[in-house]
């Protein structure tokens, strides 16, 4: 691709800087208190729910090492995905995504309203997942979407639900500890994830770019779910708005470690105690770039408000009620088609 295709161009204040500042990055959290053992033993991890706290608090990203999740398992899922995206984009449209069934291949996704470099796989955790059939409030219709099932490599499939399987256990963990650092019962969070789940997990792929002071591998924005647990390989290019200073700050990739990020949901959850962090991807000249995040949701039906545990006369709820399951669709269907209006957002629901 020589020419510069200005669908990928972003704004000028959107740029990104080729060499980002050198600095302290987001928190290295070790979750070896917790690992194979049940969050039960309060004081035994009293010091990792306050780490935990605090880097909700002041970045809303942190990583995890010593997480429980095989490395052989990561390896093996990030070979497929690899093997999976070096098809011809005829094998790869095989399983893409239709207007109805928003998951699958695809290479078109703008985030607001601005093209992406990069293609996706979407494969749900519950198959078939229920979903409003439009974003209209006042339409109960439901719909399913359902997984493509891609042929290539074989062992694709399996590897994906195998690890599901583990982003889920360590899902359900990083919301004990999170509902702890927030002084709610370590389980406040289970009963919006027990039925009709509607988390995912995306494969990313980012091809080398001829213009990466121009254009992003992914445009800023901020995770619309509950939580994030991203998978990012040795090549580095993730972004993190900090919050101290409003500056980009580069997330160097650590062996073996998991990028977990609060989404907008937990924000609302929290009354804003919690950010969800805007973040954005840059693309590289010369390399390609892979990463796996999931994305945990609850169900379509859960109405997302601040907790009542959360407000009080002093502190008022900052948030009208939303149907996650209508919002999920609005923002899907904005990065579907480009909009003449910027995508939904929870700032929408603000109370003044
Ligand atoms: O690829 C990455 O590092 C992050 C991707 C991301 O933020 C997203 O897909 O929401
Ligand atoms: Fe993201």
């Amino acid at each position: 691709m020589g020419e510069v295709d200005l669908a990928f161009i972003q704004d000028p204040e959107h740029r990104p800087k080729l060499s980002p500042i050198q600095v302290e990055g987001i928190p290295i959290i070790d979750l070896s208190p917790i690992t194979n053992q049940t969050v039960s033993n309060l004081s035994s991890i009293e010091s990792l729910v306050k780490e935990i706290g605090s880097a909700c608090k002041e970045w809303g990203f942190f990583q995890v090492i010593n997480h429980g999740v095989s490395l052989t398992l990561r390896q093996r899922l990030d070979k497929a995905s690899r093997m999976f995206f070096a098809q011809t984009l005829e094998e790869k449209k095989k399983v893409s995504r239709d207007e109805i069934s928003l998951i699958g291949y695809y290479d078109t996704e703008l985030t607001k309203n601005v093209r992406d470099w990069k293609e996706v796989f979407d494969f749900l955790a519950k198959d078939p997942t229920f979903i409003p059939a439009s974003s209209d409030e006042h339409d109960d219709r439901l719909i399913q979407w359902t997984n493509a099932s891609p042929e290539y490599p074989s062992n694709f499939r399996n590897l994906i639900q195998e690890y599901i399987e583990e982003m889920e256990k360590l899902s359900f963990k990083l919301m004990e500890l999170i509902a702890l650092s927030l002084g709610l019962e370590a389980k406040r969070f289970e009963e919006f994830f027990m039925k009709d789940q509607t988390s995912f997990i995306r494969f990313n792929h980012y091809p080398p770019c001829p213009y990466p002071h121009l254009a992003l591998g992914v445009g800023r924005h901020k995770d619309g779910g509950a939580l994030t647990i991203l998978a990012q390989d040795e090549v580095g290019g993730l972004e993190v708005k900090r919050k101290a200073d409003q500056e980009w700050v580069p997330v160097k990739p650590t062996p073996d470690a998991y990028i977990i990020n609060v989404g907008d949901i937990i924000q609302v959850w929290s009354n804003d105690l919690y950010e969800s962090v805007e973040h954005r991807v840059m693309v590289n000249y010369e390399k390609e770039r892979f990463s796996i995040p999931f994305f945990f949701n609850p169900a379509h039906d859960t109405e997302v408000k601040p907790l009542e545990e959360m407000t009080n006369e002093e502190n008022p709820s900052k948030y009208r009620a939303y149907k996650w399951g209508k919002f999920l669709v609005h923002r899907k269907g904005s990065n579907f088609k480009k909009q003449n209006e910027e995508n939904i957002q929870i700032y929408h629901y603000k109370i003044a």
